[in-house]
């Protein structure tokens, strides 16, 4: 059977690594050097980097010259997220050598222009559906922006690879992952899905790998790594 990927996340704001609570602004705790911590997840035998930009996810300035320093010290696949809306700022995300960038906002406010560069370049495109129950959210998900059923079935029409579902819900709590809500979205498309937000310990990765078969491909673990529920050779041990 097919492994599930874990992708280690690494969520910056003001130069620092941070972990939130449900992804509000305020709620951080600092866990210190961004390149210490994604070195730590890749010696520890990581595929995959999960890097966002909280600041440019919530218009609160940038991290960008710090987010592709950290991009390029990576020998691993790193996917990064948070801010990426036009040109400028997914020219600059593609140009760290980031294997993918997810995009979150711009798939809600202006999806012409995601429709375009889905077309222009294929899977280095991901879209984050991050949700408070079917509801969409963007601009750092503060604002609604849609019925999550209806907009994945637009971007399935346009070709999006991948799908990276968070229930804000659980994000940042160690309450485990929205199981219903992969199937759910499992259930309405063929593409890929990467779980996100919740996971508290091994038996929640064990759960998201049963999905593995319905079409999750993978999981971002957070808080968990960082409040060392457990560490992330066993994590990768567990779902191996
Ligand atoms: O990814 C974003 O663009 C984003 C925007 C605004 C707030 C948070 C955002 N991402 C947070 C994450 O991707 C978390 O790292 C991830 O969901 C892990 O959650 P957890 O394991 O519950 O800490």
């Amino acid at each position: 059977m097919t492994k599930l990927e874990l992708l280690p996340a690494v969520d910056v704001r003001d130069g620092q690594a941070v972990r939130l609570v449900h992804g509000e602004s305020g709620t951080e705790t600092s866990y210190g050097s961004p390149l210490e911590a994604a070195l730590a997840w890749q010696r520890a035998g990581a595929e995959w980097l999960h890097l966002v930009d909280l600041d440019a996810a919530f218009g609160t300035g940038d991290n960008r010259e710090l987010i592709a320093e950290v991009t390029k010290a990576m020998d691993i696949k790193v996917e990064l997220s948070g801010g990426i809306r036009d040109d400028a700022s997914l020219a600059a995300a593609l140009a760290t050598g980031c294997t993918r960038v997810n995009l979150g906002t711009a798939a809600l406010e202006t999806p012409e222009w995601v429709a375009k560069v889905i077309a222009e370049h294929g899977d280095k495109i991901a879209v984050g559906l991050d949700v408070r129950g079917t509801t969409l959210r963007g601009r750092g998900w503060t604002r609604d922006g849609g019925d999550l059923y209806e907009t994945l079935a637009r971007l399935d029409s346009e070709g999006c690879a991948r799908y990276v579902v968070t229930d804000i819900a659980k994000d940042g709590t160690l309450q485990g992952p929205n199981l219903d809500l992969l199937r759910n979205v499992c259930a309405r498309t063929d593409r890929p899905v990467v779980a996100s937000g919740g996971v508290s310990s091994l038996d929640d990765l064990r759960a998201i790998a049963g999905l593995v078969p319905q079409g999750v491909e993978g999981a971002i673990v957070g808080k968990a790594l960082y409040a060392k529920a457990f560490t992330l050779e066993e994590a990768l041990a567990a779902v191996s």
